[in-house]
């Protein structure tokens, strides 16, 4: 479950996966892979040779847009932004994003890609089972299954693989499956009481994520009603109307802060904007009055820049031996100087956005209630965003990197360019974890173009296909 944003990142995210020693990863070599899922059902208003269509995943804008949306939008045009098709030839600018949604109904990966292949033979899908362990023959140094634990039951039973295991457990629970099967550092294994199967260092390490702040905005607002009885028939005769959107959860902007070359294309924030979706109702009656805002016809809406490129780095630890047990997880969000300065000319950035004409006709106007515990600095100088972006900071989901992809020469990784682990025959990683550096956007289109390179590399050497080529 996220919030359905497609975006995949800059072309200069994936160059730099590959300069970091992983071949088959530039941009032309994932690009490919990115279209091979997509449905885009607005293809022909994007920029050409960037979208596939006919791919199992539905791409494309909600259809209910509120007009505060194009407000924003104009304000980046004030601004000398472009609006633009963010995942096409350039980076930089505003966009209502495309999401991962059919006829304003969300498309998770589940229902893209796993109901269609329910009545597979080869498929079998345990709900309300968590594996605990891959099975490594130690000697071999190779993996042969694993061992999971139902919730139904109970239980705990092992699974063989005729052929290879693949840890899909996201950049949280992959590194700790690792970790749990005797593969990660000797040290931290020996500390929890895990018998060591490989030392590998870089399990676990470099965990990143997008970590963003939230600027609040007062807005008059007189355009939004509740959900009622006529919004749902609307959305369920014609999939139009307030249901069908997310208000401008939607509209996304990638820019460049002062800190980097605005001609290089590849910009180190993205703003997201929120509170502006419809009410929830209470009657469900028309005409019901507004909830939300604060009585006075006015209301908050947010904008929130978030650090593109990170460079802090967390760690995640087990606690303890046993599986269902919480990991440790050391975020160290904004413990490397230069990701506060940038957040902090996101801030900068979002108050002009909001000092457009486009966007004082709605009334906005910055909300200067200090940040508990920032009470003592001046309200807006450096010190005291440095201090607001430190006291509530809004890590975004999109963690990543845990069990980084990188050459054996290279001390931290702990997955190949195949996305093999290193030193274990038969076991890969395919989720966000395996991500060098986490991609300049949401992180979901990059993970499933990660998914469908590796089924090729899987295909390739279990069946010998050829990698798909279409283009
Ligand atoms: C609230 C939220 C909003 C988001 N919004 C967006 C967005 O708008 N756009 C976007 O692109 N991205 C978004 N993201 C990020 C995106 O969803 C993730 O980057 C993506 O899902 C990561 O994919 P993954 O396969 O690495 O991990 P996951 O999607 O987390 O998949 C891992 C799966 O493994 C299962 N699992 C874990 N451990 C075990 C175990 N031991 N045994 C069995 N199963 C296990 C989990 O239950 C889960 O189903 C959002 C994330 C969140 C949380």
């Amino acid at each position: 479950m996220n919030g359905m944003m497609y975006m995949r990142g800059s072309r200069h995210d994936f160059d730099g996966w590959a300069k970091m020693g992983n071949p088959g990863w530039s941009y032309q070599d994932v690009l490919p892979y990115f279209l091979k899922s997509e449905d885009n059902h607005q293809a022909t208003i994007m920029d050409a040779g960037y979208h596939g269509v006919g791919g199992p995943l539905p791409v494309g804008q909600f259809p209910y847009h509120p007009p505060l949306s194009h407000a924003i939008l104009q304000a980046g045009l004030e601004l000398g932004y472009q609006v633009r098709d963010l995942n096409g030839a350039l980076h930089t600018g505003f966009a209502i994003a495309q999401t991962m949604s059919k006829n304003g109904s969300r498309f998770s990966s589940a229902r893209a890609f796993l109901r269609p292949a329910k009545d597979r033979a080869n498929l079998h899908v345990m709900l309300n089972s968590t594996v605990t362990r891959v099975l490594i023959d130690p000697k071999k140094k190779a993996a042969y299954g694993v061992e999971v634990y139902s919730g139904t039951d109970g239980r705990t039973i092992s699974i063989n693989a005729r052929h290879e295991v693949i840890v899909s457990g996201g950049a949280v629970a992959s590194p700790q499956l690792l970790l749990l099967s005797g593969v990660g550092p000797k040290e931290d294994l020996r500390s929890v009481g895990v018998p060591v199967v490989h030392d590998l260092p870089g399990v676990g390490r470099n965990l990143h994520n997008h970590v963003a702040f939230f600027v609040n905005f007062r807005i008059n607002d007189t355009s939004t009603t509740p959900l009622n009885w006529a919004t749902a028939m609307e959305y369920l005769l014609f999939r139009d109307g307030l249901m069908s959107g997310t208000g401008i959860s939607e509209v996304t902007a990638v820019l460049p802060s002062k800190y980097v070359n605005p001609a290089d294309d590849n910009p180190d924030l993205q703003f997201f904007f929120g509170g502006y979706l419809a009410d929830c109702a209470k009657t469900g009656q028309v005409g019901e009055k507004s909830g939300s805002g604060e009585g006075d016809g006015r209301r908050v809406v947010n904008m929130i820049p978030a650090v593109l490129h990170p460079k802090s780095r967390g760690q995640l630890k087990l606690k303890s031996s046993d599986p269902l047990a919480h990991p440790a997880i050391y975020a160290r969000y904004l413990s490397h100087p230069d990701d506060v300065a940038v957040l902090v000319d996101g801030i900068k950035i979002a108050i002009r956005i909001s000092e457009t004409p486009a966007l004082r006709k709605y009334g906005m106007e910055l909300d200067r209630t200090p940040t508990m515990g920032c009470e003592d600095l001046e309200f807006g100088c450096d010190a005291y965003w440095e201090c607001a972006v430190r006291r509530n900071t809004g890590p975004e989901n999109h963690q990543a990197g845990s069990c980084r992809m990188g050459p054996p020469s290279d001390p931290g990784a702990v997955v190949d360019a195949e996305l093999r682990v290193h030193g274990i025959d038969r076991l890969r990683v395919v989720d966000a974890s395996v991500m060098p550096a986490v991609t300049s956007g949401n992180t979901n289109a990059p993970v499933v173009m990660i998914a469908e390179k590796a089924s090729d590399m899987i295909k390739a050497r279990w069946v010998g296909r050829k990698p798909w080529s279409k283009w």
